[in-house]
């Protein structure tokens, strides 16, 4: 039989999401590895490493490519961070499988003071994700943030070379890229709350392929789906304004999610967040509701104040 064809990009983290994909495959169908072919592709977003993402701008920079070839059959998967999928995707396709999410928070690394709000004034912090920088202000308005793109690695490179005091990333990548002794501390999701996505492994796919649909059912981690449909939900009704730093986290518990919110300007003096719970069932539309309400509190002002 042919190989199933999984789709992913290049760098070591998507490389090691696409391996944890393939062995969870393997194990739930007892399949050995060349039952799968990973296939490498590179995006727009890995070409693309001197500008930040929100000023390249477009949606699906690091999905595209791979999305192309799903959609023609050359791939039967596609492995990606859920934190990098746009909201809307293309026609046919769907994100099927969420995998069981890591710890979703954000790792503050430095050598420079133990924690973020032990740096020295006017301390210079490394990131270019704009909710990472507005929640940075929020905390140390005097902080300035620099841009800083590229691959964990270079990031810490970066770090080492004393570019910067401190940066930050998803605990997740650096713990599946075997990086997890550089953290400094972890961020409390409550006044740092992670992006929406952040931690969690999905499987996209055409939605018509059932035989693929078959494949990954096993390996779809129910609490991990339904905690996604609340972000994406959430980020859908934000979407629009994709240069608003947003923030959003859910829990799941006894068949309950409890999700928190934020959106924020980027200078990080305005902030707007939601607190809701719901049955997992609903998570999808409890997500949009909270979303649609914090756009209204915020007014068409807030959205207008930059950008
Ligand atoms: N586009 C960057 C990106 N996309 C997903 C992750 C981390 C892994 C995850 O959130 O699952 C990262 C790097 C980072 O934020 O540190």
């Amino acid at each position: 039989m042919k190989p199933y064809r999984i789709g992913t990009r290049g760098s070591p983290l998507a490389l090691a999401q696409a391996h944890e994909t393939r062995e969870r495959l393997m194990a739930a169908h007892d399949l050995p590895e060349s039952a799968f072919e990973i296939v490498v592709l590179s995006t727009k977003g890995d070409r693309i490493t001197d500008r930040p993402l929100a000023e390249i701008g477009g949606k699906g920079l690091f999905t595209e490519e791979l999305e192309e070839q799903l959609s023609d059959g050359r791939l039967d998967l596609a492995v990606h961070s859920s934190k990098d999928m746009p909201t809307a995707l293309p026609e046919g396709l769907g994100i099927v499988t969420y995998l069981e999410r890591e710890d979703p928070r954000d790792a503050y690394i430095s050598s420079a003071a133990p924690r973020l709000e032990d740096l020295p004034q006017k301390a210079v912090v490394g990131s270019s994700s704009l909710r990472r920088q507005a929640l940075i202000r929020r905390l140390r308005p005097d902080i300035s943030v620099i841009t800083f793109r590229g691959l964990v690695d270079t990031r810490l490179r970066k770090l080492a070379d004393g570019e910067v005091h401190a940066t930050m990333l998803a605990f997740a990548g650096l713990k599946r890229l075997g990086k997890s002794e550089v953290v400094t501390n972890l961020m409390d999701p409550e006044s740092f709350p992670p992006a929406p996505g952040q931690g969690a492994i999905c499987i996209e796919a055409r939605l018509d392929d059932e035989r693929i649909a078959e494949l990954l059912a096993p390996i779809d981690h129910a609490d991990t789906h339904a905690a996604l449909n609340c972000e994406r939900g959430f980020l859908g009704a934000l979407d629009g304004s994709c240069r608003t730093p947003i923030a959003g986290h859910a829990t799941l518990e006894n068949g309950q999610v409890s999700f928190y919110g934020m959106i924020l300007t980027p200078d990080g003096t305005t902030f707007h967040d939601i607190r809701v719970q719901g049955p997992a069932a609903d998570a999808a539309q409890l997500g949009a509701d909270a979303g649609a309400e914090v756009r209204a509190r915020a007014g068409s002002k807030f959205f207008e104040s930059w950008s």
